[in-house]
Protein backbone atom coordinates (compact mmCIF):
# COMPACT_ATOMS: atom_id res chain seq x y z
CA UNK A 1 0.00 0.00 0.00
CA UNK A 2 1.29 3.81 -0.88
CA UNK A 3 0.05 6.92 -0.29
CA UNK A 4 1.89 10.11 -1.13
CA UNK A 5 2.76 12.65 1.63
CA UNK A 6 4.21 16.42 1.74
CA UNK A 7 3.20 19.96 0.97
CA UNK A 8 2.37 20.27 -2.34
CA UNK A 9 3.18 18.09 -6.06
CA UNK A 10 6.67 19.24 -6.46
CA UNK A 11 7.50 18.35 -2.22
CA UNK A 12 5.74 15.17 -2.13
CA UNK A 13 7.39 11.65 -1.39
CA UNK A 14 5.80 8.62 -1.45
CA UNK A 15 5.54 6.57 1.80
CA UNK A 16 5.06 2.65 0.93
CA UNK A 17 4.69 -0.66 2.55
CA UNK A 18 5.30 -4.03 0.96
CA UNK A 19 3.04 -6.03 3.36
CA UNK A 20 0.78 -3.20 5.28
CA UNK A 21 -2.49 -3.47 7.14
CA UNK A 22 -5.02 -0.99 7.82
CA UNK A 23 -7.33 -1.17 10.89
CA UNK A 24 -10.48 0.54 9.98
CA UNK A 25 -13.66 1.80 12.80
CA UNK A 26 -16.75 3.42 11.57
CA UNK A 27 -15.46 4.95 8.22
CA UNK A 28 -12.12 5.87 9.30
CA UNK A 29 -8.83 4.25 9.16
CA UNK A 30 -8.22 3.90 12.98
CA UNK A 31 -4.77 2.35 12.58
CA UNK A 32 -2.31 1.77 10.02
CA UNK A 33 1.11 0.25 9.71
CA UNK A 34 3.04 -3.16 8.86
CA UNK A 35 0.43 -5.40 8.51
CA UNK A 36 2.10 -7.93 11.70
CA UNK A 37 1.79 -4.65 14.03
CA UNK A 38 -1.62 -3.74 12.88
CA UNK A 39 -2.55 -6.91 13.55
CA UNK A 40 -0.92 -7.06 17.02
CA UNK A 41 -2.70 -4.26 18.30
CA UNK A 42 -6.01 -5.48 16.75
CA UNK A 43 -5.88 -9.32 17.09
CA UNK A 44 -9.86 -9.64 17.17
CA UNK A 45 -10.54 -7.79 13.73
CA UNK A 46 -11.37 -9.93 11.03
CA UNK A 47 -9.34 -9.83 7.79
CA UNK A 48 -9.30 -9.18 4.41
CA UNK A 49 -6.14 -10.03 2.33
CA UNK A 50 -5.50 -8.30 -0.32
CA UNK A 51 -3.18 -10.15 -2.33
CA UNK A 52 -1.03 -8.39 -4.97
CA UNK A 53 -1.47 -5.26 -7.16
CA UNK A 54 -1.71 -1.61 -4.95
CA UNK A 55 -3.30 -0.39 -2.56
CA UNK A 56 -4.16 3.31 -2.92
CA UNK A 57 -6.11 5.93 -1.44
CA UNK A 58 -8.92 6.73 -3.65
CA UNK A 59 -8.82 9.20 -6.65
CA UNK A 60 -10.63 12.81 -6.33
CA UNK A 61 -11.59 14.92 -9.18
CA UNK A 62 -11.51 18.40 -9.18
CA UNK A 63 -13.46 18.93 -12.28
CA UNK A 64 -16.16 16.39 -14.21
CA UNK A 65 -19.21 17.18 -16.21
CA UNK A 66 -22.32 14.61 -14.98
CA UNK A 67 -24.32 15.49 -18.06
CA UNK A 68 -21.44 14.72 -20.78
CA UNK A 69 -20.63 11.13 -20.19
CA UNK A 70 -22.25 10.09 -23.29
CA UNK A 71 -19.77 12.86 -25.19
CA UNK A 72 -17.14 11.62 -24.49
CA UNK A 73 -14.90 11.30 -27.57
CA UNK A 74 -16.50 13.14 -30.27
CA UNK A 75 -13.40 14.22 -32.24
CA UNK A 76 -12.53 17.31 -34.44
CA UNK A 77 -13.79 20.00 -32.42
CA UNK A 78 -12.55 23.09 -30.32
CA UNK A 79 -14.14 24.33 -27.41
CA UNK A 80 -17.00 26.76 -28.76
CA UNK A 81 -17.85 23.92 -31.64
CA UNK A 82 -18.02 21.24 -29.73
CA UNK A 83 -19.85 22.95 -26.91
CA UNK A 84 -22.37 23.69 -29.67
CA UNK A 85 -22.66 21.24 -32.01
CA UNK A 86 -22.09 17.87 -29.40
CA UNK A 87 -22.30 18.73 -25.85
CA UNK A 88 -25.35 21.62 -25.08
CA UNK A 89 -27.35 19.16 -27.17
CA UNK A 90 -26.65 16.42 -25.09
CA UNK A 91 -26.99 18.70 -21.92
CA UNK A 92 -30.37 19.43 -23.47
CA UNK A 93 -32.03 16.62 -22.93
CA UNK A 94 -31.69 16.50 -19.10
CA UNK A 95 -34.64 18.52 -19.23
CA UNK A 96 -36.29 14.57 -19.05
CA UNK A 97 -35.77 13.63 -15.25
CA UNK A 98 -35.96 9.36 -16.06
CA UNK A 99 -33.09 10.10 -18.63
CA UNK A 100 -31.12 12.27 -15.81
CA UNK A 101 -31.69 9.54 -13.54
CA UNK A 102 -30.35 6.83 -15.75
CA UNK A 103 -27.26 9.31 -16.22
CA UNK A 104 -26.55 9.99 -13.00
CA UNK A 105 -26.02 6.19 -11.80
CA UNK A 106 -24.20 5.68 -14.61
CA UNK A 107 -22.40 8.15 -14.25
CA UNK A 108 -21.57 7.66 -10.05
CA UNK A 109 -20.85 4.15 -11.53
CA UNK A 110 -18.04 5.38 -14.10
CA UNK A 111 -16.67 7.37 -11.20
CA UNK A 112 -16.20 4.71 -8.66
CA UNK A 113 -15.09 2.26 -10.84
CA UNK A 114 -11.97 4.41 -12.22
CA UNK A 115 -11.45 3.89 -8.82
CA UNK A 116 -12.40 8.11 -7.97
CA UNK A 117 -13.90 8.57 -4.35
CA UNK A 118 -14.57 12.04 -4.24
CA UNK A 119 -15.63 14.96 -6.78
CA UNK A 120 -16.50 18.34 -7.92
CA UNK A 121 -18.94 17.68 -10.27
CA UNK A 122 -19.78 20.51 -12.58
CA UNK A 123 -23.98 19.79 -12.78
CA UNK A 124 -26.88 20.12 -15.40
CA UNK A 125 -29.10 22.86 -16.34
CA UNK A 126 -32.06 21.56 -14.66
CA UNK A 127 -32.35 21.64 -11.21
CA UNK A 128 -34.66 18.34 -10.91
CA UNK A 129 -32.26 16.60 -13.22
CA UNK A 130 -29.50 18.12 -10.07
CA UNK A 131 -31.40 16.88 -7.69
CA UNK A 132 -31.21 13.43 -9.09
CA UNK A 133 -27.60 13.36 -9.01
CA UNK A 134 -27.48 14.42 -5.43
CA UNK A 135 -30.43 11.88 -4.40
CA UNK A 136 -28.36 9.26 -6.28
CA UNK A 137 -25.03 10.04 -4.94
CA UNK A 138 -26.42 10.04 -1.43
CA UNK A 139 -28.16 6.44 -2.04
CA UNK A 140 -24.36 4.96 -3.47
CA UNK A 141 -22.92 6.94 -0.02
CA UNK A 142 -20.30 9.09 -2.53
CA UNK A 143 -19.03 12.46 -1.16
CA UNK A 144 -20.39 15.01 -3.95
CA UNK A 145 -19.74 17.68 -4.21
CA UNK A 146 -21.66 19.11 -7.23
CA UNK A 147 -24.54 22.65 -8.13
CA UNK A 148 -26.86 23.63 -10.53
CA UNK A 149 -24.96 24.70 -13.48
CA UNK A 150 -26.27 27.74 -14.77
CA UNK A 151 -26.17 30.58 -17.59
CA UNK A 152 -28.29 33.08 -19.57
CA UNK A 153 -27.15 33.51 -22.80
CA UNK A 154 -24.88 32.00 -25.05
CA UNK A 155 -26.13 28.64 -24.72
CA UNK A 156 -29.25 26.96 -25.77
CA UNK A 157 -32.46 29.01 -25.30
CA UNK A 158 -33.12 25.37 -23.28
CA UNK A 159 -30.34 25.88 -20.90
CA UNK A 160 -31.08 29.23 -19.99
CA UNK A 161 -32.18 30.32 -16.84
CA UNK A 162 -32.96 34.10 -15.46
CA UNK A 163 -31.35 35.36 -12.09
CA UNK A 164 -34.23 35.73 -10.01
CA UNK A 165 -34.69 31.44 -11.35
CA UNK A 166 -31.36 30.70 -10.52
CA UNK A 167 -31.39 32.40 -7.40
CA UNK A 168 -34.42 30.35 -6.02
CA UNK A 169 -33.07 26.72 -7.78
CA UNK A 170 -30.14 27.00 -5.84
CA UNK A 171 -31.44 28.41 -3.17
CA UNK A 172 -33.92 24.90 -3.31
CA UNK A 173 -31.32 22.70 -3.74
CA UNK A 174 -29.04 24.10 -0.89
CA UNK A 175 -31.64 23.69 1.27
CA UNK A 176 -32.09 20.10 0.14
CA UNK A 177 -28.51 18.62 0.19
CA UNK A 178 -25.98 21.18 1.49
CA UNK A 179 -24.43 19.59 4.45
CA UNK A 180 -26.36 16.45 4.16
CA UNK A 181 -25.27 12.84 3.54
CA UNK A 182 -21.93 13.98 2.98
CA UNK A 183 -23.08 15.91 0.22
CA UNK A 184 -21.63 19.70 -0.49
CA UNK A 185 -23.25 22.46 -2.89
CA UNK A 186 -20.97 24.42 -5.15
CA UNK A 187 -22.47 27.49 -6.97
CA UNK A 188 -21.65 26.76 -10.74
CA UNK A 189 -21.92 29.35 -13.00
CA UNK A 190 -20.89 27.69 -16.48
CA UNK A 191 -18.71 30.22 -18.09
CA UNK A 192 -18.72 33.89 -18.52
CA UNK A 193 -19.09 33.76 -21.97
CA UNK A 194 -22.70 32.29 -20.70
CA UNK A 195 -23.21 34.51 -17.75
CA UNK A 196 -24.95 38.10 -17.33
CA UNK A 197 -24.06 40.55 -14.70
CA UNK A 198 -27.17 40.06 -12.80
CA UNK A 199 -26.36 35.71 -12.76
CA UNK A 200 -22.60 36.77 -11.35
CA UNK A 201 -24.64 38.72 -9.04
CA UNK A 202 -26.74 36.46 -7.87
CA UNK A 203 -23.83 33.36 -7.70
CA UNK A 204 -21.73 36.21 -5.48
CA UNK A 205 -24.94 36.86 -3.03
CA UNK A 206 -25.55 32.81 -2.67
CA UNK A 207 -21.65 32.78 -1.55
CA UNK A 208 -22.01 35.84 0.44
CA UNK A 209 -25.47 34.14 2.44
CA UNK A 210 -24.00 30.98 2.73
CA UNK A 211 -19.94 31.25 2.89
CA UNK A 212 -19.66 27.27 3.50
CA UNK A 213 -20.44 26.85 0.01
CA UNK A 214 -18.02 26.13 -2.86
CA UNK A 215 -17.56 27.66 -6.53
CA UNK A 216 -16.98 26.43 -9.80
CA UNK A 217 -16.54 27.68 -13.30
CA UNK A 218 -14.16 27.83 -16.61
CA UNK A 219 -11.43 30.69 -16.55
CA UNK A 220 -9.30 30.87 -19.62
CA UNK A 221 -9.55 27.84 -21.63
CA UNK A 222 -9.29 28.57 -25.26
CA UNK A 223 -8.13 31.49 -26.80
CA UNK A 224 -11.55 32.06 -29.09
CA UNK A 225 -13.40 31.80 -26.31
CA UNK A 226 -10.83 34.56 -23.90
CA UNK A 227 -11.57 37.23 -26.73
CA UNK A 228 -15.27 36.48 -26.61
CA UNK A 229 -15.36 37.15 -22.96
CA UNK A 230 -12.97 40.15 -23.64
CA UNK A 231 -15.74 42.04 -25.51
CA UNK A 232 -18.62 40.90 -23.55
CA UNK A 233 -16.73 42.22 -20.49
CA UNK A 234 -14.83 45.34 -21.68
CA UNK A 235 -14.53 46.89 -18.44
CA UNK A 236 -12.77 43.89 -16.90
CA UNK A 237 -9.18 43.97 -16.79
CA UNK A 238 -8.90 39.99 -17.94
CA UNK A 239 -11.26 37.03 -17.59
CA UNK A 240 -10.42 36.06 -13.85
CA UNK A 241 -11.43 39.95 -13.30
CA UNK A 242 -14.98 39.53 -14.48
CA UNK A 243 -15.44 36.86 -11.73
CA UNK A 244 -13.48 38.77 -9.28
CA UNK A 245 -16.12 41.89 -9.58
CA UNK A 246 -18.96 39.53 -8.05
CA UNK A 247 -16.83 38.18 -5.00
CA UNK A 248 -16.18 34.86 -6.60
CA UNK A 249 -12.56 34.16 -6.39
CA UNK A 250 -11.81 32.97 -2.51
CA UNK A 251 -10.20 30.01 -1.29
CA UNK A 252 -13.47 27.91 -1.77
CA UNK A 253 -13.45 28.31 -5.75
CA UNK A 254 -11.95 25.96 -8.85
CA UNK A 255 -11.64 27.26 -11.67
CA UNK A 256 -11.32 25.12 -14.36
CA UNK A 257 -8.22 25.10 -16.92
CA UNK A 258 -6.63 28.50 -16.73
CA UNK A 259 -4.37 27.07 -19.72
CA UNK A 260 -3.65 30.91 -21.42
CA UNK A 261 -3.72 33.19 -17.65
CA UNK A 262 -1.98 36.93 -17.44
CA UNK A 263 0.72 37.35 -14.88
CA UNK A 264 -1.97 39.50 -12.88
CA UNK A 265 -4.41 36.62 -12.69
CA UNK A 266 -1.72 34.70 -11.30
CA UNK A 267 -0.73 36.77 -8.70
CA UNK A 268 -4.78 37.38 -8.32
CA UNK A 269 -5.37 33.44 -7.75
CA UNK A 270 -2.63 33.00 -5.48
CA UNK A 271 -3.42 36.30 -3.31
CA UNK A 272 -6.92 34.67 -3.34
CA UNK A 273 -5.88 31.38 -2.27
CA UNK A 274 -8.29 29.66 -5.22
CA UNK A 275 -8.16 26.66 -6.80
CA UNK A 276 -6.50 25.86 -10.41
CA UNK A 277 -8.66 22.13 -12.04
CA UNK A 278 -5.92 21.19 -14.52
CA UNK A 279 -7.79 19.15 -17.23
CA UNK A 280 -4.54 17.73 -19.85
CA UNK A 281 -6.94 15.63 -21.36
CA UNK A 282 -9.26 17.35 -22.16
CA UNK A 283 -6.96 20.41 -22.89
CA UNK A 284 -5.51 17.97 -25.51
CA UNK A 285 -8.51 16.52 -26.89
CA UNK A 286 -9.81 20.19 -27.68
CA UNK A 287 -6.60 21.61 -28.77
CA UNK A 288 -7.02 24.02 -25.75
CA UNK A 289 -3.46 24.04 -25.16
CA UNK A 290 -0.71 22.63 -23.09
CA UNK A 291 -1.04 24.00 -19.20
CA UNK A 292 1.50 26.51 -17.84
CA UNK A 293 2.29 24.63 -14.74
CA UNK A 294 5.66 26.43 -13.80
CA UNK A 295 3.88 29.37 -14.41
CA UNK A 296 1.42 28.31 -11.59
CA UNK A 297 3.81 27.36 -8.78
CA UNK A 298 5.98 29.84 -9.69
CA UNK A 299 3.31 32.24 -8.78
CA UNK A 300 1.93 30.07 -5.84
CA UNK A 301 -1.81 29.11 -7.56
CA UNK A 302 -2.47 25.83 -5.96
CA UNK A 303 -4.33 23.38 -8.44
CA UNK A 304 -5.32 19.77 -8.89
CA UNK A 305 -5.99 17.22 -11.40
CA UNK A 306 -9.75 16.98 -13.53
CA UNK A 307 -10.91 14.37 -15.98
CA UNK A 308 -13.58 16.74 -17.44
CA UNK A 309 -15.01 14.45 -19.33
CA UNK A 310 -16.92 14.92 -21.80
CA UNK A 311 -14.27 16.73 -23.40
CA UNK A 312 -11.80 14.79 -21.49
CA UNK A 313 -11.25 11.47 -22.76
CA UNK A 314 -11.64 8.93 -19.09
CA UNK A 315 -12.74 8.99 -16.27
CA UNK A 316 -9.37 7.62 -14.45
CA UNK A 317 -7.14 10.09 -12.49
CA UNK A 318 -4.30 7.54 -13.25
CA UNK A 319 -4.80 8.42 -17.16
CA UNK A 320 -5.14 12.10 -16.34
CA UNK A 321 -1.77 12.12 -13.89
CA UNK A 322 0.17 10.35 -16.93
CA UNK A 323 -1.61 13.16 -19.71
CA UNK A 324 -0.32 16.05 -17.06
CA UNK A 325 3.17 14.06 -16.81
CA UNK A 326 3.60 14.20 -20.75
CA UNK A 327 1.93 17.63 -21.46
CA UNK A 328 4.90 18.91 -19.09
CA UNK A 329 6.96 17.07 -21.29
CA UNK A 330 5.99 19.21 -24.03
CA UNK A 331 6.26 22.25 -22.91
CA UNK A 332 10.22 23.96 -22.73
CA UNK A 333 9.43 25.08 -19.50
CA UNK A 334 8.13 22.05 -18.32
CA UNK A 335 8.36 21.15 -14.76
CA UNK A 336 9.30 17.13 -14.52
CA UNK A 337 6.82 14.98 -12.06
CA UNK A 338 7.81 12.12 -10.05
CA UNK A 339 5.46 9.29 -9.41
CA UNK A 340 4.83 11.31 -6.20
CA UNK A 341 3.87 13.99 -7.33
CA UNK A 342 1.34 12.56 -9.93
CA UNK A 343 0.10 10.55 -6.93
CA UNK A 344 -0.24 13.73 -4.82
CA UNK A 345 -2.00 15.83 -7.41
CA UNK A 346 -4.51 12.66 -7.91
CA UNK A 347 -4.99 12.58 -4.16
CA UNK A 348 -3.74 15.14 -1.82
CA UNK A 349 -4.39 17.99 -4.23
CA UNK A 350 -8.60 17.12 -5.19
CA UNK A 351 -9.10 17.30 -1.71
CA UNK A 352 -7.50 19.93 -0.14
CA UNK A 353 -9.45 22.11 -3.54
CA UNK A 354 -12.66 20.29 -1.62
CA UNK A 355 -11.52 21.81 1.63
CA UNK A 356 -11.19 18.33 3.11
CA UNK A 357 -7.62 17.66 3.20
CA UNK A 358 -7.90 16.83 6.82
CA UNK A 359 -10.65 14.10 5.50
CA UNK A 360 -9.92 11.87 3.07
CA UNK A 361 -6.78 11.92 0.60
CA UNK A 362 -4.02 9.37 2.60
CA UNK A 363 -3.82 6.20 4.08
CA UNK A 364 -2.72 7.67 7.79
CA UNK A 365 -4.33 6.77 11.41
CA UNK A 366 -7.64 9.21 11.26
CA UNK A 367 -8.72 9.36 7.47
CA UNK A 368 -11.83 8.23 5.95
CA UNK A 369 -11.86 4.89 4.86
CA UNK A 370 -11.30 5.57 0.78
CA UNK A 371 -9.50 3.04 -0.98
CA UNK A 372 -8.50 2.03 -4.39
CA UNK A 373 -7.34 -1.59 -4.92
CA UNK A 374 -5.26 -1.80 -8.13
CA UNK A 375 -4.74 -5.61 -9.71
CA UNK A 376 -3.83 -6.17 -12.94
CA UNK A 377 -5.80 -8.38 -15.06
CA UNK A 378 -4.25 -11.41 -15.93
CA UNK A 379 -2.22 -11.82 -19.07
CA UNK A 380 -2.27 -7.63 -19.08
CA UNK A 381 1.11 -5.74 -20.13
CA UNK A 382 -0.03 -3.65 -16.81
CA UNK A 383 0.70 -7.16 -15.10
CA UNK A 384 3.84 -8.32 -16.89
CA UNK A 385 5.25 -4.36 -15.98
CA UNK A 386 4.71 -4.77 -12.56
CA UNK A 387 6.30 -8.20 -12.06
CA UNK A 388 9.33 -6.91 -13.00
CA UNK A 389 8.86 -3.41 -10.52
CA UNK A 390 11.92 -3.05 -8.07
CA UNK A 391 11.09 -0.24 -6.32
CA UNK A 392 7.28 1.70 -5.57
CA UNK A 393 8.27 4.57 -7.51
CA UNK A 394 8.37 1.78 -10.57
CA UNK A 395 5.06 0.27 -9.67
CA UNK A 396 3.37 3.48 -9.39
CA UNK A 397 4.82 4.74 -12.78
CA UNK A 398 3.23 1.50 -14.23
CA UNK A 399 -0.02 2.14 -12.89
CA UNK A 400 -0.17 5.58 -14.54
CA UNK A 401 0.73 4.45 -17.38
CA UNK A 402 -1.52 0.96 -17.96
CA UNK A 403 -3.98 0.97 -15.34
CA UNK A 404 -7.08 2.30 -16.22
CA UNK A 405 -11.20 0.86 -15.57
CA UNK A 406 -10.25 -2.64 -15.83
CA UNK A 407 -7.28 -3.15 -13.39
CA UNK A 408 -9.61 -1.04 -10.52
CA UNK A 409 -10.22 -4.45 -8.37
CA UNK A 410 -12.05 -3.00 -5.58
CA UNK A 411 -13.06 0.27 -4.38
CA UNK A 412 -14.19 1.54 -0.83
CA UNK A 413 -15.88 4.77 0.30
CA UNK A 414 -15.73 5.39 3.67
CA UNK A 415 -15.22 1.81 4.57
CA UNK A 416 -17.65 0.60 2.31
CA UNK A 417 -17.05 -1.50 -0.63
CA UNK A 418 -18.72 0.63 -3.66
CA UNK A 419 -17.34 -1.77 -6.42
CA UNK A 420 -15.62 -4.71 -7.12
CA UNK A 421 -15.04 -5.99 -10.43
CA UNK A 422 -17.57 -8.88 -11.66
CA UNK A 423 -20.21 -7.49 -8.85
CA UNK A 424 -22.71 -4.51 -10.45
CA UNK A 425 -22.28 -3.37 -7.27
CA UNK A 426 -21.54 -4.18 -4.21
CA UNK A 427 -24.05 -2.63 -1.05
N1 LIG B 1 -14.18 21.87 -21.29
C1 LIG B 1 -15.31 22.56 -21.12
N2 LIG B 1 -15.25 23.88 -21.08
C2 LIG B 1 -16.40 24.57 -20.91
N3 LIG B 1 -16.61 25.89 -20.82
C3 LIG B 1 -17.95 26.06 -20.64
N4 LIG B 1 -18.58 24.87 -20.63
C4 LIG B 1 -17.64 23.94 -20.79
C5 LIG B 1 -17.66 22.50 -20.85
O1 LIG B 1 -18.70 21.87 -20.75
N5 LIG B 1 -16.47 21.89 -21.02
ZN1 LIG C 1 -15.35 21.68 -17.69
Amino acid sequence: MLHAVGEGPLAARLEALDDGGLYLEGGRIADAGPFAEVRARHPEAPVRRLEGGLLLPGFVDAHVHYPQTGVIGALGLDLLDWLERVTLPAEARFADVAHARREARTFLQALVRSGTTRALVFGSHFAPAQAALFEEAAALGFPLTSGLATGDRNLRAELHTTPERAYEENRALIERFHGKNGLRYAVTPRFALAAGEALLEVSGALLRERPDLHFQTHLNENPREIAAVARLFPAARDYLDVYDRFGLVGPRAVFAHDVHPNPRELERLAAAAAWVAHCPSSNAFLGSGLFPMRAHLEAGVRFALGSDVGAGTRFSLLGEAMDAYKTQRLREDGVHLPAAALLWLATRAGVAALGQADEAGGLEAGMSADLVWLRPPPGSTFEAVLAHAESAEHALGAAFALAREDAVAAVWIRGRLVFARGMLQAK
